[in-house]
């Protein structure tokens, strides 16, 4: 019998969870656990650390979420659990899952990030929550400047996308973090990828994990049709407009890789009717949170973001992802493809690529064991029928962008706080990465 197979037969109370709980998963409409959940339960269930690699959209937050909330129950405290998330709106949707599942027990959870009045979050931690959901940025500075709050007591430690937690723009952060939390707690590591920072944190501070391991480092998921879409040149939004009219009245992810590129789209699109908004880290936490909530409640069906999606967020609705920049880093791709076809529904990505892309692209399939397919289009004139409408497009948003900034002024605008993955600007990173993460150490680890 398949591990697969297997886990379909168990069920939360099989596992050990404990009834209300059980209650819980029932109201969340969660029938069975998934892999992931059946292989890491009962091993948390008996209080050793874990190390859990599943695909996206595989049911790793609750895998993590109910044994803390079984052990809360069984011994209350506040402070109990500190929950790190790369994203604000990651951290936030961990809450939502955590405020799902242990409402029927009274669990107590703040969200500790970015963007957000340091006071009221202050007020909010003398409270005393059981669970704390943060950024690392956000959590070091309220470690070192809100009084009387310490996470001396903390029994749980989680790393949701422990790898990319642990990578260059957060691995200081968590080190003085690391430094705070008694040794003895549980630690918990989850991602859909893993990377060699994982094993040394493992040795550095885990006592005798448990290494779970359902699906292979790099995999995605097989309920996601991956295409690609060749054209030779870059300035060619017209490919970008042509995808959105064949794939109307679906729910759409596009990716970019600047913040700047990602207004200017978001922009662009708008102006030829598409219902587009904006998510990236320059933007306010206000903006950010309207733009995900309006796409969540499908009143704009086409989200426009730099990687700050790509990870962790949980929207049953997309249908199809779109990567208008192929990401530069191989573990990137396989997050944001991942946007879509999550919990078994079905999904598709397309990668637009271009004749300066092709290495990038080999190294894609190469890293996630499968090829491509191209998308099928009509001819090319057919997507050359646009030119027109599109480049007039451009030259509005040219202008709308040129008026933004005056009115910005001289300015950058900056995004409040520095807690989260896209806190610095994603050009720079970018080049770093390119440079060093995915040439040197990403294509080898991968
Ligand atoms: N046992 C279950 N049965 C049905 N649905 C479930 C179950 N467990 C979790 N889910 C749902 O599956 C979806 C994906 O879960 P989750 O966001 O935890 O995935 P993930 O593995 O963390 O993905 P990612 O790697 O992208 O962060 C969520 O909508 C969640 O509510």
């Amino acid at each position: 019998m398949s591990t697969s197979e297997a886990s379909e037969e168990k069920t939360f109370a099989s596992l050990g969870i404990i009834e209300p709980l059980c209650k819980a998963c029932e109201q969340c409409k969660y029938k069975t656990p998934t892999e992931i959940q059946a292989e890491a339960i009962p091993w948390a269930l008996q209080g050793r650390d874990i190390i859990g690699l599943a695909q996206t959209g595989s049911g790793k937050t609750a895998a993590f979420a109910l044994p803390i909330l079984q052990a809360l129950w069984e011994a209350p405290q506040s402070l109990f659990a500190c929950v790190l998330a790369p994203t604000r709106e990651l951290a936030y949707q961990i809450s939502e899952a955590f405020n799902s599942l242990g409402s029927i027990i009274g669990v107590r959870c703040t969200v500790i990030i970015g963007g957000l009045d340091m006071m009221s979050q202050a007020i909010a931690l003398s409270k005393k929550p059981h669970i704390i959901v943060a950024t690392p940025g956000r959590l070091q500075d309220h470690l070192e400047n809100t009084k009387g709050f310490s996470l001396r007591n903390l029994k749980y430690l989680v790393m949701d996308e422990a790898d990319k937690l642990l990578d260059m723009d957060f691995g200081p952060m968590i080190d003085k973090i690391l430094k705070v939390i008694p040794k003895e707690r549980n630690t918990y590591l989850f991602s859909a990828t893993m990377t060699t920072k994982v094993a040394k944190l493992q040795r550095a501070s885990l006592t005798n994990p448990v290494k779970i391991e359902v699906s292979s480092k790099y995999s995605t998921v097989s309920t996601l049709l991956q295409y690609y879409l060749f054209f030779p040149f870059k300035h060619k939004d017209c490919y970008l407009v042509y995808l959105c009219n064949e794939l109307a009245g679906n729910s759409i992810i596009i990716f970019t890789r600047t913040c700047n590129d990602t207004q200017r789209l978001a922009l662009l699109l708008r102006n030829l009717g598409f219902p587009a908004i904006p998510l990236h880290g320059q933007l306010s936490q206000t903006k950010r949170l309207g733009s995900l909530n309006n796409f969540k409640a499908g009143n704009r069906n086409v989200l426009v973001a730099t990687d700050v999606a790509s990870r962790g967020l949980d929207i049953p609705l997309v249908d199809v992802v779109i990567n208008f920049d192929i990401p530069t880093n191989s573990k990137d791709y396989i997050h944001r493809v991942g946007r879509t076809a999550r919990a078994g529904r079905s999904g598709k990505s397309i990668t637009l690529v271009t004749q300066y892309d092709v290495e990038l692209y080999q190294r894609i399939e190469h890293v996630i064991g499968k090829k491509m397919d191209l998308f099928p289009i009509g001819s090319k004139d057919d997507v050359m029928l646009l030119q027109e409408r599109v480049s007039e497009a451009q030259r509005i948003v040219t202008l709308e962008m040129k008026e933004q900034q005056h009115k910005k002024g001289s300015k950058r605008i900056k995004s409040e706080g520095n807690d989260d993955y896209d806190f610095r600007d994603r050009e720079d990173r970018d080049i770093i990465q390119s440079n060093k993460l995915d040439n040197k150490s990403g294509h080898k680890n991968m």
